[in-house]
C-alpha cells in the first residue's frame, strides 16, 4: 500500500534522512519513535508530497487517499471547529456531516460550540488536527506527534479511534518521540541518523 525506496534528503548543509525504505500494508499500526529534530515530520512532507527527497521512490497503492497530521494544524481562526472541517473537507469534495459529528463527540468536542477556534486550547486543536486526517475516510494516516496536548482521557479516545482504524484496514503511522501509553503498535520503527530500522 505504501512503499518508499532509498529516500534521501539534505536541507544544504544538514543530511537529515540518509537511506529510507519502508513497505507497509493496509490493516497496519506503526510507530516511528525517535528524538526532537530526527526527521520524522521530514519524512511525513515527503510522503505526503509538501517536500521532495533528493533521491528515492515513493508508491502509494491505487485508491490511496493520505490524511496527515503535520506540526500545528492551522485552522480559520476565526471560525467554529465545523466550519473549519466542513470547509476543508469540502475542498476534496469528501466532506461528511455524520461521519465529523460523531468524531468531534468522540473527542469531547461540543457540536453545538459556537466559539472560533484561536479560542481553543493546544489540546482542542489538536484534536481537531486528527478528526481533519481522518475523517474523509482517508487510507493512509500520517500522525505527527498527535497526543501533544492531550489529556489522559483524551488519549485514551485517540487509542480507540486508531484501534477503529486499523479495524478499517487503514494503515496509520504515529511518529512520536515518546511513547503512548496504552497505545499497541504491530510494528515499531526508530528514525535515527537518517535511518529507519526496526525497533
Ligand atoms: N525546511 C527546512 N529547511 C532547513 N532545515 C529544515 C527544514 N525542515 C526541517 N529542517 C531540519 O531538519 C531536521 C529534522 O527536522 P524535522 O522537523 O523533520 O524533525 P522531527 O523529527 O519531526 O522533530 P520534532 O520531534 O522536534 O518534531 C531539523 O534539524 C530541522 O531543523
Amino acid at each position: 500500500m505504501l512503499t518508499l525506496k532509498n529516500i534521501a534528503k539534505s536541507f544544504q548543509q544538514q543530511t537529515v534522512l540518509v537511506d529510507i525504505s519502508l513497505t507497509a500494508s493496509t490493516g497496519c499500526l506503526i510507530h516511528i519513535a525517535g528524538p526532537n529534530g530526527c526527521g520524522k515530520s521530514t519524512l511525513f512532507k515527503i510522503i505526503t508530497g509538501l517536500l521532495k527527497p533528493d533521491q528515492g521512490t515513493i508508491a502509494l497503492a491505487e485508491g490511496s487517499i493520505l490524511g496527515a497530521l503535520i506540526e500545528n494544524p492551522q485552522f480559520l481562526e476565526y471560525e467554529t471547529a465545523l466550519t473549519n472541517l466542513r470547509f476543508l473537507g469540502d475542498l476534496n469534495q469528501r466532506f461528511n456531516l455524520e461521519r465529523t459529528q460523531k468524531l468531534l463527540q468522540q473527542f469531547g468536542l461540543d457540536l453545538e460550540n459556537r466559539q472560533r477556534v484561536s479560542k481553543y486550547s493546544v489540546g482542542m486543536r489538536q484534536k481537531l488536527g486528527i478528526i481533519q486526517a481522518v475523517m474523509e475516510e482517508q487510507n493512509i494516516i500520517l500522525l505527527d506527534e498527535p497526543t501533544r496536548g492531550l489529556d489522559p482521557e483524551s488519549i485514551q479516545q485517540f487509542i480507540q479511534l486508531l484501534e477503529k482504524l486499523k479495524q478499517e484496514q487503514k494503515l496509520v503511522i504515529v511518529a512520536s518521540h515518546d511513547e503512548i501509553p496504552g497505545l499497541v503498535y504491530d510494528r515499531a520503527l526508530v528514525l535515527r541518523n537518517g535511518q529507519l530500522n526496526d525497533v
